[in-house]
């Protein structure tokens, strides 16, 4: 049925190396944490995700870890329909390597905007405050600069690892044809 095409979403998750990508989905899909690090090269996870009654059936894209010289390509962009962009809040430079992947995702795909979430992940880590190394503002700030959403994580405490996924399918869904206003000059006026 053509109403079951539309609700497949495909979500790609990216990020520095082990910020947590893995240990983020794994705890969304299989309901544990993995305390382990073993390095991903691509996986892809499924799952059912019910967001304002309405049931999606999502595929997430756990992906291999970015450095700055990785390269942006087709199976980052086609076919996919929002992204999770997660950095971890104990490390700047992950923070920067997110802005970096934004901005190849961006320029890969010839958009103004994607449908995104900035996740900052291992929110438990930090023993005190001069130990966090990126400020829960700073992300919400860049998030509001390019139209995302952001949200802080721990999958070891399984702290808003759901609320990732449903902020996701809300950027995707507020993008969505059938929920964009025509624009002024389109709108008919029946006469
Ligand atoms: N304390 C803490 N550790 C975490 C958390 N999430 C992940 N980790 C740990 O961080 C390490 C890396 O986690 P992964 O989930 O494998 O990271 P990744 O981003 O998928 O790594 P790559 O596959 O290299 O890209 C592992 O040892 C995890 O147990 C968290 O929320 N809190």
């Amino acid at each position: 049925m053509p109403g079951d095409i539309l609700k497949k979403r495909k979500i790609a998750v990216l990020g520095s190396r082990s910020v947590g990508k893995s240990s983020l989905v794994i705890q969304f899909v299989e309901d544990h944490f993995v305390d382990a690090y073993y390095p991903t090269i691509e996986s892809t996870f499924s799952k059912g995700i019910n967001y304002k009654g309405v049931e999606y059936d999502c595929d997430i894209i756990d992906t291999a870890g970015q450095d700055e010289y990785s390269i942006i390509n087709s199976k980052h962009a086609i076919g996919i329909h929002g992204y999770v962009l997660v950095y971890s809040v104990a490390s700047r430079n992950s923070f920067d390597m997110v802005q970096i992947i934004y901005d190849k995702i961006v320029s890969y795909c010839g958009t103004q905007s994607i449908p995104c979430v900035i996740v900052g992940a291992k929110t438990d880590l930090p023993k005190s405050p001069t130990l966090r190394q990126v400020p829960e503002p700073v992300a919400k700030e860049f998030a509001e600069s390019i139209g995302a959403s952001s949200i802080e994580t721990s999958a070891k405490q399984n702290v808003n690892v759901g609320k990732v996924f449903e902020l996701c399918l809300s950027e995707i869904e507020k993008r969505s044809p059938r929920n964009q206003e025509p624009p002024p000059s389109s709108k008919c006026l029946i006469m």
